[in-house]
């Protein structure tokens, strides 16, 4: 049963409104979780190469119960592989990684300014969609000037950026900029990765009110602004709570509420696109 049938469109791609994070998901006890998480509901699935489980999250996918056009299945291109061959064989080997034919979704992990080779990934990125290897491409913690300068060195939007996206840092001109350009905004660790935000008074007052979680109160809030969460669980129940959440009517005092959580110094772990660099 897909338990999370809305979409948001941007471009030609159309994803469901909620997606499963598998950052952390590693080896046998990986595939359990992810046939679970497809049992539960979820048709969308990030992974990256730096996550070291393109294998089980193929291996568990191969081996779903549902057919393989159903399942919208990411990765991430690293910052050290940005340069065009390298890029080139990177996405070849997240394939072969996967075992699978095609890959739905690939992004470039992380812009690394620093390293200023992120438009040549992006080319790269570009041929691997027209040789079929990727369906779809995009990107992950771009900010505008490095979404502006992709598409004017290439023509090509991205049709996806992934950022960091929770009620402490809720990134209305990043969402705004995605939103113009059509590019669907995808979250990561939409619940804070389960830090101090699911204890937040408003935020548990506002279960409380609607005798629900604050996940739930947290993913809903998401899908309200046009936000993608990936919410990573290895627990079932927890899948399949984070997934039912589109008949939770949040009013105006409670998003007013959470608009009012968030902090210009809101990242978890202070990771800003225009100066960080991972590899
Ligand atoms: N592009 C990028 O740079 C990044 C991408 N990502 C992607 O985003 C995904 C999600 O982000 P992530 O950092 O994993 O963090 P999340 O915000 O998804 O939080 C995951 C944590 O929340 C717990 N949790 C999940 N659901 C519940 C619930 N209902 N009640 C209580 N606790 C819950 C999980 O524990 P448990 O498993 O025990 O339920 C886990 O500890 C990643 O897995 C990855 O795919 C993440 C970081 C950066
Ligand atoms: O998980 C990811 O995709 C990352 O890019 C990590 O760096 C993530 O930001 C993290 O794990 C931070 O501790």
């Amino acid at each position: 049963m897909n338990r999370a049938p809305a979409v948001t469109a941007g471009g030609s791609l159309t994803v469901p409104a909620i997606g499963f994070g598998t950052y952390g998901l590693n080896g046998l006890p990986a595939l359990d979780v992810i046939r679970q998480a497809v049992a539960s509901g979820y048709r969308l699935f990030d992974s990256a190469f730096n996550y070291e489980n393109e294998g089980a999250v193929g291996a568990a996918l191969r081996s779903a119960s549902v057919p393989r056009e159903e399942l919208l299945i990411t990765s991430k291109l690293p910052g050290r592989h940005h340069a065009h061959d390298e890029a080139i064989a990177t996405i070849e080997e997240s394939l072969l990684r996967t075992g699978l034919e095609y890959l739905d979704l690939y992004l470039i992990h992380w812009p690394n300014p620093g390293v200023g080779l992120y438009v040549e990934a992006w080319q790269a990125l570009i041929e691997a969609r027209e040789r079929g290897l990727v369906r779809h491409i995009g990107v992950s913690n771009f900010l505008p000037d490095h979404l502006t300068a992709l598409m004017e060195a290439t023509g090509v939007t991205p049709e996806v950026n992934q950022i960091e996206l929770h009620p402490y840092f809720q990134q209305e001109t990043q969402r705004a900029f995605d939103r113009e350009h059509g590019i669907i905004t995808e979250a990561w660790s939409p619940l804070g990765r389960a830090t101090d935000i699911l204890q937040d008074p408003v935020l548990t007052g506002i279960a409380h009110k609607h005798q629900i979680t604050v996940p739930q109160v947290v993913l809903r809030w998401h899908t309200l602004i046009g936000s993608v969460p990936l919410p990573k669980s290895a627990d079932p129940q927890r899948q399949v709570q984070n997934l039912t959440v589109a008949g939770i009517s949040l009013d105006e005092d409670d998003l007013a509420a959470i608009a009012a959580l968030d902090r210009p110094a809101g990242r978890i772990w202070d990771q800003d696109p225009a100066t960080y660099e991972e590899f």
